[in-house]
């Protein structure tokens, strides 16, 4: 029996060791330089994520190699086709993401970035790993950019942009979930009002924690 398994077959899998390597040693703003409230104040607030994504536009701030198998593993246990994703950066998650698609016959994944040299960098790796066919890129501010042209249900969704908007993300998309989808966030820990509200049953969903930096949920109905 031939097995497909497009994220340990080159080209895929020498380029995410290259791709994580790089990110490990990729140097940007020094956050020693503001004071600690200033970074928590930015990572909770709804108004001045461009900031703090402005200061970190050159770092890769990369899914762990795990939460991205674990993508991997969702997708393609989901038989998923149809994939959203809110924070591209590099394309490290989204090359996971597409590696799934690809093995599961297809499927369209759409990712969202508004800083342009990670547009411009996410698509070149995507290109490098085989998989751009798959992936539309979105450039620009997701609560835009993911508020149109999107597909009548949405399998599985990945939030990884400014933490304090995966309410409003979740919000948006909400309408297109089925019963099965699955919602992956990453660092959920500082959005309570998202946590509150995947957490509670009466919302209709079920959720958990994994490890201290992965929420999965799953819409239930
Ligand atoms: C943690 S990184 C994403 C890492 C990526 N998922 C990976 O595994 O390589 C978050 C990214 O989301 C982008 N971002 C944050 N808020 C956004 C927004 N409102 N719209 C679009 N992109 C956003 C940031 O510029 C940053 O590159």
């Amino acid at each position: 029996m031939t097995t497909k398994n497009t994220l340990s077959s080159a080209p895929m899998a020498p380029l995410l060791d290259r791709l994580f390597s790089e990110a490990s040693t990729a140097t940007g703003f020094d956050f020693s330089q503001i004071p600690e409230s200033d970074t928590t104040r930015m990572m909770h607030s709804k108004t001045e994520y461009l900031d703090l994504y402005g200061l970190l536009k050159d770092m890769w701030l990369p899914v762990s190699r795990d939460t991205g198998k674990l993508l991997y593993m969702l997708t393609r246990s989901s038989k998923a086709t149809s994939v959203v994703e809110f924070g591209t950066s590099f394309g490290l998650s989204t090359l996971h993401l597409a590696a799934a698609l690809r093995d599961n016959g297809g499927g369209r994944l759409i990712t969202s970035e508004f800083e342009p040299a990670k547009v411009a960098k996410a698509r070149e790796h995507l290109q490098e790993g085989g998989v751009a066919d798959l992936v539309e890129v979105r450039a620009g501010d997701a609560l835009q950019t993911l508020a149109v042209n999107l597909p009548e249900t949405i399998d599985l969704l990945v939030l990884d942009g400014a933490k304090a908007l995966y309410d409003d993300i979740l919000q948006l998309l909400e309408s297109r979930f089925r019963p099965g989808t699955l919602i992956v966030a990453d660092d959920a820990s500082y959005n309570q009002v998202y946590l509150d509200h995947v957490r509670s049953p009466a919302n209709g969903y079920l959720s958990v924690a994994f490890g201290d930096d992965v929420e999965v949920s799953v819409r239930l109905g």
